[in-house]
């Protein structure tokens, strides 16, 4: 499409109105027409001016406001960027965005659409767009720096290096190929060519070998809270969350979906989830709750099990109810033995989730004890276990129930009250320290999302295949073609039209 023919698009970059100041960007050709029309006197380049908008029929005076110039192709979209800083109110921003839409060549902007211009302008590679929406969507410090060095090209410029070496070694090929009746052709073409795909090999290699680091920086930890029906894992999450985001209810059996919250551990991006308290029951509703939590839980990256430390009586005993820990029959996570925290992380290879094991409304008990040995004794009325110490790796003989070791090789225990917050800092302590632990050292990853580490496996392949064939160079030139082309697709320098939607699916209006 030829400039002028591209429509001059517009919308509200800024958040939601009201709001102290409301920014409306306009791109494309037309974008000084635009101004000129609102009766705004084009600032000088990227120099804010303070302008009357006005309506271009009736003339009237919507706001005042600052406006913005940047002349194309030295702007963030490469075209033409004109922006306009009004008061953030409904009616300034309706006024201004419903004069901008009667303004001959302007149309309101699709979602994505001014990322969408600045790619096709060259000034952003795809792995920059995909680390722009990360930026946008970033919640915790390290999923900002990680979004931000992909949005400056970490991955991208690595990929155009690994391409353009391809492309070395293709020509090679290639030239082999071509030249190969012809006697004056050095013979050995193909071993640097060889040579070059095998050093391409180990370091893409390397790089799809990270433990899936960065995916998880970008996803967050998966924190599933799970265990028995009524034991207060609503009451944690809430606690946790600091709202009332899962409804809690003296009846067994309150939560069915899966309530997610996302928290800010010192940095590090967790999403913790409540599920429905895991039981045999013939309520279908309540089945595919207790379904969803199985399943989520399995797939969690910790496990937070989560019991009535008088046991499912808790409270109606009374007091000389001493069945302190009850051990849920059907306990579906078993606790992951000598799996610590410190070995954990990406590719610490156990089965299954880590646990710990979290007792609950330790207020109903009021007689817990740690005893000299470091057992948990019910002796005394002081509340002393919850002294904010996680009781780690409580040796399991000491504490029978029924001649039955009541605490397995848990990694961790913790005594909480839900309910009152005693030893619930104690529990964000610990959950930090393996969060940080968990995803140290993942904001260097290169691969940030599935589509990164699909394409570089692509590229990988081609490149095993390609060092296996002997004396094919035809073979040999279509995989390294193969590898270049993959390398392309990560970029959005080839063939990506099909990819872009599902990419820019995810923006909102206005970026
Ligand atoms: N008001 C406002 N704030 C904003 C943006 C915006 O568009 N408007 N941005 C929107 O994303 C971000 C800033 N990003 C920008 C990126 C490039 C250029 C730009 O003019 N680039 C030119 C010139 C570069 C230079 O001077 O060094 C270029 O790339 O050629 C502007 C903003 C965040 N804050
Ligand atoms: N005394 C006391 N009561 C608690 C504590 N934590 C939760 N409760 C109470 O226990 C009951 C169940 O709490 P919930 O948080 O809904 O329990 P849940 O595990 O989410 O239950 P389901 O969703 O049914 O599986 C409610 O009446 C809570 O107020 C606690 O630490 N101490
Ligand atoms: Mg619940």
């Amino acid at each position: 499409m030829s400039d002028d023919l591209r429509p001059t698009i517009f919308a509200l970059s800024s958040g939601r109105v009201p709001a102290a100041i409301a920014v409306i960007r306009i791109s494309g050709p037309r974008a000084g027409d635009a101004l000129t029309a609102l009766g705004v006197k084009t600032p000088e380049p990227r120099k804010a001016g303070l302008a009357r908008v006005r309506d271009p029929q009736s003339g009237e005076i919507i706001d005042e406001a600052l406006a913005l110039w940047f002349p194309g192709p030295n702007s963030e979209t490469g075209e033409h960027v004109a922006e306009l800083q009004l008061h953030g109110g409904r009616a300034v921003v309706a006024a201004t965005l419903a004069a901008l839409g009667k303004i001959e060549g302007l149309r309101p902007a699709e979602a994505g659409e001014f990322t969408r211009r600045a790619f096709e302008n060259g000034k952003l590679d795809l792995t920059a767009v995909e680390g722009l929406a990360d930026l946008v969507g970033a919640e915790t410090e390290a999923q900002r720096r990680q979004a931000f060095r992909q949005m400056k090209g970490a991955l991208g410029r690595r990929a155009e290096t690994w391409r353009e070496r391809l492309i070395q070694a293709l020509a090679l090929v290639e030239a082999r190929i071509d030249f190969s009746d012809e006697g004056d052709v050095p013979e050995d073409l193909v071993r640097p060519a060889l040579e070059i795909a095998r050093t391409l090999a180990a370091e893409i290699g390397g790089a799809l070998n990270d433990g899936t680091r960065g995916e998880r920086l970008r996803e967050g930890l998966v924190v599933a809270i799970a265990g028995p029906p009524n034991a207060g894992k609503s009451t944690l999450l809430n606690r946790i969350a600091r709202r009332e985001a899962a409804i809690v209810s003296p009846y067994a059996g309150t939560t069915r979906d899966v309530i997610e919250v996302h928290l800010d551990l010192d940095g590090w991006p967790v999403t913790l989830l409540d599920t429905a308290g895991i039981r045999e029951t013939d309520d279908p509703v309540e089945m595919e709750g207790v379904r969803r939590a199985q399943d989520r839980a399995a797939g969690a990256d910790l496990v937070l099990w989560v019991e009535d430390a008088g046991g499912p009586q808790a409270g109606e005993g009374g007091p000389g109810n001493t069945t302190m820990v009850q051990r849920g029959d059907g306990v579906p996570f078993r606790p992951g033995g000598a799996a610590g925290a410190a070995s954990a992380g990406p590719g610490a290879g156990q089965n299954g989730p880590i646990s710990w094991r979290v007792h609950n409304k330790a207020d109903l008990l009021g007689h817990f004890k740690r005893n000299d040995f470091g057992f948990i004794t019910n002796l005394n009325n002081e509340s002393v276990l919850l002294s904010n110490e996680p009781l780690k790796n409580v040796v399991n003989q000491s504490l029978l129930h029924n001649n039955e070791p009541i605490i397995e090789n848990i990694e961790h225990e913790f005594i909480i009250s839900a309910g009152t917050g005693e030893g619930v800092d104690a529990l964000l302590r610990a959950l930090t320290d393996f969060t940080a632990k968990f995803l140290a050292g993942t904001e260097s990853g290169l691969i940030t999302r599935e589509r990164h580490r699909l394409v570089l496996s692509q590229v990988y392949q081609a490149l095993t295949r390609a060092l296996s064939l002997t004396g094919q160079e035809d073979l040999l030139a279509e995989e390294l073609r193969t590898a270049a082309a993959a390398l392309g697709r990560l970029t959005g320098r080839v063939d990506v039209e099909d990819i872009l939607d599902v990419i820019f699916r995810d923006f909102c209006i206005g970026k």
